[in-house]
């Protein structure tokens, strides 16, 4: 069963702890927090003190997303301050082996992200040493953008190398995820689906969009 991972960049923040009780009530598995710096990506979001304020909010593992530019300086901050999960960006830090055992060592579950243009082979040797591959669908930056088809071969391929290397390692699918493409995804391999303006975003409540998406996941 997939997990999904509504990500607050979507969110009210003037009512941010309730939209997470919200996604909490309806089912979400995780909470997904996007940070950025305004350098390794075109936005500035969220830092620390969000992640501290929402720790005591939900019992969700707080599943964080660095878009920073070397994030090593950060994780053992943002475990302090609470993630459960910390993910990287490829891109974004020289020695990436370094810094997953860093994000180990600080007590969190370390992810790894790539930006659609990153090449796969990047997974290749440090598949083991990594608990979530994050396989970006957007470019990194902003929530609502459109999926980018490609990403759906994409994940097959990285689904087959996590298969070979580290079958425990999970696939995270983050950008452009809503009912209409979940169930290609989990049949391609995702195992986490991260959705922003699927769940916060829209007509329906938190709850309704949440339980149209878990239903076209499990479909
Ligand atoms: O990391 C990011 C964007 O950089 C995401 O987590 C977005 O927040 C997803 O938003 P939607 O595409 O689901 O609206
Ligand atoms: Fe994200």
């Amino acid at each position: 069963m997939p997990l999904i991972a509504p990500s607050i960049l979507s969110a009210d923040f003037a009512r941010l702890a309730d939209q997470v009780r919200a996604a909490e009530a309806a089912g979400a598995d995780w909470i997904h927090v996007d940070v950025m710096d305004g350098r390794f990506v075109p936005n500035i979001t969220m830092g620390f003190v969000v992640v501290e304020a929402l720790r005591p909010v939900t019992r969700l593992p707080l599943d964080v997303h660095l878009m920073i530019v070397e994030p090593e300086r950060y994780v053992e901050r943002f475990v302090a301050a609470g993630a459960d999960v910390v993910t990287v960006h490829v891109e974004a830090t020289a020695h990436v082996h370094r810094t997953l055992q860093l994000i180990r060592s600080a007590g969190a579950r370390a992810g790894l992200a790539v930006n659609p243009a990153t090449p796969l082979d990047w997974f290749e040797d440090v598949l083991g040493e990594l608990d979530l591959a994050l396989l970006m669908s957007v470019n990194p930056g902003f929530g609502g953008q459109r999926f980018i088809p490609r990403s759906l071969e994409r994940l097959e391929r990285l689904a087959a190398l996590r298969d070979r290397v580290n079958p425990e390692a999970r696939i995270e699918v983050d950008g452009g995820v809503g009912p209409g493409n979940a169930a290609e995804l989990v049949r391609r391999g995702a195992d986490v689906l991260v959705a922003g303006s699927a769940v916060f975003g829209g007509d329906g409540t938190v709850a309704e969009n949440l339980s149209a998406l878990r239903d076209a996941a499990q479909a």
